[in-house]
């Protein structure tokens, strides 16, 4: 059946180019973002994001994170500008985390590993779906945003409070009006680079967009990340951390930063 890729029983990210061949291939994610090797392009405008709530649909935990997913079949809820061309629809938001504080973020900066990264993902409406984007070397974009251990953060408590419904793997439940929006940090400056799905089938049709300012977390609120399972009920319990992928081989690509 579908490979887990991060189940400690199976297969973790060092396996998974028995499976698939493309995890050592030129442009994987994520990567070690050092800002002292981005070059600053003048020419990145800034992130356009454009989100309705009345989109969001539901939250289901997937075996590997939880992810909240969006109505697309309109461009409601879409990101323009930024680096890339055209109109990319949001299809789901979800996020990797580690089993403490000190690690969880899949990309990093200069070395340094944040607790947690939300990962917004959208695809490039020049293609019919997201399955047939997911396959095109332009046709996903995903913004990244680093969570930092601070302030209680309220606006993610809304989506941490239906955890304990959807506590194990293939549990899902509807997740309405709920706006990402109040996800973004402040500053919306970032860095970007050419790069691939982090978890299986690693797909290298990813514009990476990683927003520079993190959002907060408490350490309490990543204690509840760590309440939910990568395990089905009934089966022993397998607590859902450390579901992250670590940096890749950058194989010469160049890292650009929106601002000075
Ligand atoms: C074509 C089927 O492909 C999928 O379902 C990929 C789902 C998937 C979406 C986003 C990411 S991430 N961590 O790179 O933002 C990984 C995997
Ligand atoms: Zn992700």
């Amino acid at each position: 059946g579908r490979m887990e890729p991060f189940a400690t029983t199976i297969l973790g990210p060092d396996k998974w180019s028995d499976n698939f061949p493309i995890a050592n291939g030129p442009r994987q994610s994520p990567i070690d973002i050092v800002p002292g090797d981005a070059s600053f392009d003048g020419g990145l405008k800034p992130l356009k994001l454009k989100y309705d709530p009345s989109t969001c649909l539901e939250i289901l935990n997937n075996g590997h994170s939880f992810q909240v997913t969006f109505v697309d079949d309109t461009d409601s809820s879409t990101l323009t500008d930024g680096p890339i061309s055209g109109i990319y629809r949001l299809k789901q938001f979800h996020f990797h985390w580690g089993a403490s504080d000190d690690k969880g973020s899949e990309h990093t900066v200069a070395g340094t590993k944040y607790p947690a990264e939300l990962h917004l993902v959208h695809w490039n409406t020049k293609y019919a779906s997201f399955g047939e984007a997911a396959s095109q070397p332009d046709g996903l974009a995903v913004v990244g945003v680093f969570l930092k251990i601070g302030a209680e953060n309220a606006n993610l408590q809304k989506v941490l409070d239906v955890f304990d419904i959807i506590r194990a793997k293939g549990k899902q439940t509807s997740f309405a009006n709920f706006d990402p929006t109040t996800l973004l940090p402040g500053s919306l400056d970032y860095w970007t680079y050419d790069g691939s799905l982090t978890t299986p089938p690693l797909l290298e049709s990813v514009t990476w967009i990683v927003c520079k300012e993190p959002i907060s977390v408490s350490s309490g609120q990543m204690a509840k990340f760590r309440s939910l399972l990568f395990s089905a009920e009934g089966e022993p319990e397998c607590c859902m951390v450390d579901n992250y992928r670590p940096p890749q081989p950058l194989k010469g690509r160049a890292v650009r930063a929106s601002f000075k």
